[in-house]
């Protein structure tokens, strides 16, 4: 066996001021593959389409905003077929496995990642890991073929179950190499796709003819770099049931008050989209965006000025928002889950409390508060259509990678175009909501909402003016 193979980024330069930020190919580090004709070439379904299979110099911009001094930036590879493919059919066994939290289209991408393989390259032998990574090596494996995958498309959840922990890398890739898996699609969120990259790194050290291939999965938004991940427009679209229903309950009370917990750990993108599409919302709290309750600026002031004027109001709470304030008064145990993620107090039932308490103690109004949190009804339901159709192109875009013997990518959606994705690029930072672009400040605007942060730094600049005797 020669040197360690080479696991630097693979960057290419053009003119202008391009950049490619390449994947890994099996090629890279075993030499002399033997390369075979794609049988799409063949399969009467595709061969009308003209320019079906993807030019090899193709790519996508990630920025597409420029102007004419500007360099071209970076590019991702275009994802598609290739006219020349590096496994035959026979040869190939999958394995699929789905990790981290639920989201909406699970099953769908499992479906779709089955019947590419079947349909498009004949390939025959595709197993089910069950349970998340632990899976590989402390659960039963399940054969999966497109009779037994037919409908799972239409159940929330996923049929392989999920996870969190038992990342051992090891251990994995000795079962991805005793069973002669030479395909892995993997399944997850932010957490997974570091796994995904760990196994990558193992698989390219064995030199192991194995393509290791993620497909990002998110209910939060938070994986940087794509346009948004699957799963997540039905997540807004059932949260608007929940908001409903909180608005129904606090136009029908007396100074009614709802409140309405959403998921979101550390991006608040649910909570903001869901907020934006409903129109009755009165304020959105989310993580990226500090608030305070006391005081001018803050949230009770704000809620008693909507009361008198609107006789009720709903609040959207992303349930990583005011995280430092919850910890103020709940004593934190710092604790964390089985793949090490933050474990949050519940800022829903947090911040009602404080509500009814701030309001019994005024005296000025009774208040009637309904704390909804649907977090997990939302997470559990079968994907949307523009969601099942998102899903099935990332996962017809993770198969055609695999057997194109790109390896070491996740297959994502960028300004609209499917690309693949180096491992290190998605797992380098969290996709968050930044409250200075347009779309937190047409949120501001539909929802009047105090800016907490402005309002809290202009008192505060106040208060240190009145204690130095500045105007
Ligand atoms: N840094 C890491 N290295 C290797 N595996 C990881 C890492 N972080 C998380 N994992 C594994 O990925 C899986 C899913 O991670 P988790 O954070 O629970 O969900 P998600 O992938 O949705 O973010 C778990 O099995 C966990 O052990
Ligand atoms: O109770 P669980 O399964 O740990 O899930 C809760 C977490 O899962 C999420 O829905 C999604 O997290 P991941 O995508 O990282 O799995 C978070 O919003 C939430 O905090
Ligand atoms: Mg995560």
């Amino acid at each position: 066996m020669g040197s360690s193979p080479n696991s630097k980024p693979k960057i290419v330069r053009g003119t202008a001021g391009y950049v490619l930020e390449d994947v890994p190919h099996l090629a890279d580090y075993i030499p002399d593959t033997p390369t075979y004709t794609n049988p799409l070439q063949n399969n009467p379904a595709y061969s009308v389409v003209k320019q079906y299979f993807v030019h090899v110099d193709d790519s996508v911009p990630q920025k597409i905003i420029t102007n004419k001094d500007s360099p071209r930036g970076i590019h991702f590879r275009r994802a598609g077929p290739r006219q020349r493919v590096y496994f035959e059919a026979d040869d190939v066994q999958a394995a699929i496995v789905t990790c981290g939290g639920l989201c909406p289209g699970l099953n769908t991408v499992i479906r779709e990642i089955v019947c590419a393989l079947y349909h498009m390259y004949g390939v025959k032998k595709v197993l089910g890991i069950n349970g998340g990574y632990k899976g590989f090596y402390a659960h039963n494996t399940i054969s999966l073929t497109p009779k037994s995958v037919n409908d799972i498309h239409k159940r929330g959840g996923t049929i392989l179950g999920s996870s969190r922990g038992g990342h051992d890398t090891t251990k994995i890739v000795d079962s991805i190499q005793d069973r002669g898996i030479n395909q892995v699609f993997i399944i997850g969120g932010d957490g997974t796709q570091r796994g995904a990259d760990r196994i990558f790194e193992e698989i390219r050290r064995r030199r192991l003819k194995v393509a290791v291939v993620g497909i990002p999965k998110t209910i939060d938004n938070d994986i940087p770099v794509i346009d948004k991940s699957f799963g997540f427009d039905t997540a807004v679209e059932e949260a608007q049931r929940a908001i409903n229903a909180a608005h129904v309950e606090a136009e029908s009370g007396e100074n009614g008050i709802g409140v309405v917990k959403l998921m979101g750990r550390y991006s608040g993108f649910i909570a903001m989209y869901a907020t934006l599409a409903s129109r009755d919302v009165d304020c959105c709290l989310i993580p990226e965006s500090p608030f305070h309750l006391e005081g001018p600026g803050g949230l009770f002031e704000f809620a008693e000025r909507r009361l008198k004027e609107n006789g009720h109001m709903v609040i959207v709470i992303a349930e990583g928002a005011g995280q430092e304030l919850v910890s103020e008064s709940i004593q934190s145990m710092h604790k964390q889950d089985a793949s090490g993620n933050k474990l949050l107090q519940d800022v829903g039932l947090w911040i009602s409390q404080k509500i009814k308490e701030h309001f019994s103690r005024q005296k000025t109004m009774n208040i009637n508060l309904k704390y909804i949190d649907p977090t997990y009804m939302i997470r559990a339901v079968p994907s949307n259509a523009s969601d099942n159709v998102y899903c099935t192109l990332l996962a017809q875009s993770a198969v055609h990678g695999a057997m194109a013997g790109y390896t070491g990518f996740t297959s994502g959606l960028v300004n609209g175009r499917q690309t693949y994705i180096p491992f290190y690029r998605i797992i380098e930072g969290q996709n968050k909501v930044v409250i200075t672009d347009r779309m937190w400040a047409r949120l501001l605007s539909s929802t009047n909402q105090p800016s907490f942060t402005i309002a809290k730094t202009i008192s505060e600049e106040k208060r240190e003016d009145e204690a130095t005797g500045e105007q």
